[in-house]
């Protein structure tokens, strides 16, 4: 690959409503769009899926940009590549920072399945045209929760993820289950919850949720595997699980029945297509997580969901579930509950150059 250029942009938006969860709100993202050039002037896109503060994980905006510009760059200008996957080898003397190395692996990945006229889903082994969509909602009261769910019903999305807390649980789902006593729902508890609310965690299988995801210490896999013996309601790990091994582990504990794979959370396509094809092979179901990212990422989680083993309606919404307008053209949109898996080159979407100029904070550019 001839790798000539490389564009970081800081970009920022605020989504339409606030998001809240028991860790913070998030009202503004800012995110990082990563774009490599070859020779031929042909550009593939990712995004760093950091957040400002590191709330979900240790990464933020500045610490990817420190590693991209200070280690990753500078690696892979010493170390040119033939095939996106040697970046897997190349980075393995940079431990953790998954994010900064996701978000230039996923432009990599992009920039290749455009160099051979393939769509990145075929690139990667995807199987699927199409991909069912679900949808998360985190509000701050139970009315609003309601009137999400109302909503999002409407535009047809088929899985809702409800955020919940110790003081947030019982009664909301309850309500939630009141309104809607068949609606596909599951509970994400971004690790609200210890061994010690054992009984709180129980009583939510009065619900027959889809499956609870993180609900113990955002590291933990020991833990789970003890609660998922004492609970009906299957365990779906998120931030748990940041590379093939903690999937192999927590698989071999019984620590969950589920795994959500987000690229950015375990380094790139590549581990997460080594998570997925394990997945499928041991019979656990995965879907796609969310990180309310720009139309980047949101095309890359599209070519990941497009894999077999993602049987699971994930958290690949719209681009109009979070923004006015996106960065991407044409904007991803869900049609009776699907999402189209596009078949041009690459990513498949075009980048909307006069979103991205606006929203943008700061650049950096890096000539090979
Ligand atoms: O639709 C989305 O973007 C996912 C929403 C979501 O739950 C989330 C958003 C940001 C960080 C972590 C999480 C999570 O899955 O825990
Ligand atoms: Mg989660």
């Amino acid at each position: 690959m001839k790798i000539s250029r490389i564009k970081l942009r800081v970009i920022s938006m605020p989504l339409k409503s606030p998001f809240y969860t028991h860790l913070g709100v998030v009202v503004e993202r800012e995110g990082l769009i990563i774009e490599v050039s070859d020779s031929n002037g042909i550009s593939g896109f990712g995004e760093g899926v950091a957040f400002s503060t590191p709330w979900y994980t240790e990464e933020t905006v500045k610490t990817s940009l420190h590693i991209l510009s200070d280690v990753l760059i500078p690696l892979l200008m010493e170390n040119p590549i033939k095939h996106p996957e040697d970046l897997a080898i190349l980075f393995k003397s940079v431990r953790r920072n998954h994010m900064a190395k996701a978000g230039l692996e996923m432009a990599i990945w992009d920039l290749y399945a455009k160099t051979n006229s393939k769509s990145l889903s075929a690139v990667i082994g995807g199987t699927r045209g199409e991909i069912a969509s679900g949808v998360v909602v985190a509000a701050d009261t139970l009315s609003s929760s309601l009137n999400q769910i109302e909503k999002y019903l409407e535009e047809g999305y088929q899985r809702f993820k409800i955020k919940i807390n110790p003081r947030q649980d019982y009664s909301l789902l309850a309500e939630i289950r009141r309104h809607y006593p068949e609606l596909p729902v599951m509970a994400d508890a971004n690790s609200a919850y210890t061994l010690k609310d054992i009984d709180r965690l129980k009583a939510l299988d009065d619900f027959h949720l889809l499956m609870i995801e993180q609900p113990l210490a955002s590291d933990d896999i020991i833990e789970h595997s003890l609660l998922q013996r004492e609970i009906k309601t299957p365990i779906c790990l998120d931030e748990s699980i940041v590379s093939f091994e903690d999937a192999k582990n927590a698989i071999e504990l019984g620590s969950c029945k589920i795994i959500n794979i987000k690229a950015g959370r375990v380094g790139g396509l590549y581990e997460a297509k080594r998570i997925h094809d394990y997945c499928l092979d041991k019979g656990i179901e995965v879907w796609c997580g969310g990180m309310i990212e720009f139309g980047i990422s949101r095309a890359h989680n599209i070519a990941l969901a497009s894999l077999p083993g993602f049987t699971i309606p994930g958290d690949i919404s719209a681009s109009n579930r979070f923004w006015e307008e996106d960065i991407i053209t044409p904007e991803v949109t869900v049609e009776k509950g699907y999402v189209t898996v596009p078949d041009g080159p690459g990513i498949g979407f075009g980048i909307n150059e006069k979103r991205l100029q606006e929203t943008t904070l700061f650049e950096k550019l890096f000539a090979f």
